[in-house]
């Protein structure tokens, strides 16, 4: 066994402790990081960057389908779902570089791809060495959750880790949740010409607006998908090359393919936590405003804290554990400002309070004020009207956003910014965007706030007429 000593280890090659690693050890920290599967994490190998290659593939099908709508006959669009996958690793390998073992080596990090496991208070051992170091970070991220259904350990199900190295079309997928994973696979493979069911056990997109997600789900229903809401998987079977599943409601379905995703497991049993005094909650690793463990030289980030689990969120707990670990200064992680997108056509984006939390927190001081898609321009030129946005305001400033449509994602990050540093809306709606673009929603929403004050108002008219008399 070897022994090393460094300022800062990181447990965990992912999204956040890349980050925390670039961060550092660019600063002049000496960081050490384990690792002991692919560099990149879930994000590059298992989550975003696959299934967002996925969706562009099932998006230029789609298109084929509605190239009517444009004036342009294409026919129906032959799907070669090998090279689909092909187009899948593809994106993986050109973005893997940027993740890779060598380019963290050439910033000056020591990368060793073993496990790690505390063993005090300030050391960390893998099958080769001990390592004694001045602070920790936990970055180990989060696995599928694989739920109790009667015989499922029989059945050959997929999950986000093996669904890429399908090779054949499902003939039909069921899937067994209705979070994002689940919608946007449903959504990519039906687009490729499966038949897809979601069984959903409470409600599907149940963390998103109700009045959004129905929208959406509405879209993805009528695109051929089957969602069955309230239904909760109970039992599974494997028989004739066929799965069956039995939800609690005694209905039954069968299909070719199974993939499970009903949330995720965040990765901390393996690292012997006890031995330095790290406590953990139902969803992970119990963190304090600082993203500091129970155990104050260790922190915790990304999916293994256990709060909102995004890339972007674990890039931002990054930047906060960063200050901390090289700088020593303190750094508090918000919530408030942190966004998500589901990446179905529509999107669905959000940020900050629902409306309904919005309601609860800030009773009568709360306005609401929306804008449908078939108000913009862009939207229309596009064909792409089926979609709303809506922001919650309190006393002129937004604490909250929904979008569902086209390129929401995107437009979402406005008012991130805007929760993030306290603007107002009169600030949003001073800015100018380029016409016709989508980001005109945007101040186009903004200025609906103000129009009950400046257009539907006595006073600003009387106003108006007096200053109109007297103008040369
Ligand atoms: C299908 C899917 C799609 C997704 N799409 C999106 C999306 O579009 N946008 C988005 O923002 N988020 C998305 N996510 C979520 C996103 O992938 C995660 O939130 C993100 O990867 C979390 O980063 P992390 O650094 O916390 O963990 P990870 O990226 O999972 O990295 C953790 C790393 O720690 C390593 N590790 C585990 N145990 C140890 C140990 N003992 N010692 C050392 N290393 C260890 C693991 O091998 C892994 O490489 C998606 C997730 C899935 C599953
Ligand atoms: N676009 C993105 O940013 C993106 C995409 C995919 C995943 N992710 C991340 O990954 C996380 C995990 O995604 P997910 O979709 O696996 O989890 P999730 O927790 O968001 O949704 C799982 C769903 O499965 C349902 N469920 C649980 N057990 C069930 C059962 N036995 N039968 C039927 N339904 C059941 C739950 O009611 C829930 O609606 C997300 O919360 C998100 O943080 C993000």
């Amino acid at each position: 066994m070897e022994d090393i000593k460094t300022d800062v280890v990181i447990l965990g090659a992912g999204s956040g402790g890349l980050s925390v690693a670039a961060g550092a050890a660019q600063m002049g920290a000496h960081v050490t990081l384990l690792e002991p599967g692919e560099m990149g994490g879930d994000c590059l190998n298992y989550g975003c960057v696959p299934s967002k290659a996925l969706i562009a593939a099932a998006s230029v099908a789609h298109s084929a389908f509605r190239s009517d709508d444009f004036g342009i006959s294409t026919g129906a669009p032959q799907v070669d779902y090998a090279a689909v996958m092909d187009h899948v690793k593809r994106a993986q390998a050109t973005i893997a570089p940027h993740d890779s073992q060598e380019r963290f080596e050439k910033m000056g990090v020591c990368v060793i791809r073993e496990a790690g496991r505390f063993v005090s208070d300030d050391e960390i051992q893998t099958d080769r060495y001990r390592i004694k170091t001045r602070r920790i970070v936990i970055a180990t991220g989060s696995r599928p959750l694989v739920p109790p259904i009667d015989g499922l350990e029989d059945v050959p199900y997929l999950t986000n880790e093996t669904l890429w190295d399908l090779r054949e079309r499902p003939e039909h997928l069921l899937i067994i949740g209705g979070g994002p994973i689940g919608i946007e696979m449903a959504q990519a493979h039906r687009r490729l010409g499966c038949a897809v069911t979601v069984i959903e056990g409470s409600r599907a997109l149940g963390k998103d607006d109700p009045e959004f997600a129905a929208l959406l789900l509405d879209r993805l229903r009528a695109e051929g998908i089957e969602i069955v809401e309230g239904a909760q998987a109970k039992s599974a079977r494997h028989a004739d090359g066929r799965v069956v599943l039995e939800t609690d409601d005694g209905k039954s379905f069968e299909g070719s393919h199974l993939l499970v995703a009903v949330g995720r497991k965040a990765n901390t049993e393996a690292l012997d936590l006890d031995r330095a005094g790290i406590a953990t909650t139902r969803s992970g690793v119990q963190v304090d405003e600082r993203l500091r463990t129970t155990n104050r030289r260790v922190f915790a980030i990304g999916d293994a804290a256990g709060g909102l689990q995004f890339t972007h969120v674990a890039g931002y707990h990054a930047g906060i554990v960063v200050r901390q670990v090289a700088l020593g200064l303190p750094a508090k992680a918000k919530t408030d400002h942190l966004p998500w997108t589901t990446y179905t056509r529509p999107e669905l984006a959000h940020v900050g309070l629902t409306e309904k939390e919005a309601r609860e927190k800030h009773g009568d001081s709360l306005r609401v004020v929306r804008l449908d898609f078939d108000q913009n321009d862009r939207a229309v030129t596009e064909g792409e009207t089926e979609g709303m946005i809506k922001v919650m305001v309190v006393r002129g400033r937004p604490v909250g956003a929904s979008i569902v449509g086209a390129q929401a994602g995107d437009l979402i990050a406005l008012w991130s910014l805007a929760i993030a540093n306290g603007l107002r809306m009169s600030q949003i709606s001073s800015m100018v965007a380029p016409y016709p673009t989508l980001a005109e929603i945007n101040k186009r929403v903004a200025g609906a706030y103000y129009t009950p004050t400046l257009f539907e108002n006595d006073t600003v008219k009387r106003l108006v007429r007096l200053v109109q008399r007297r103008l040369p």
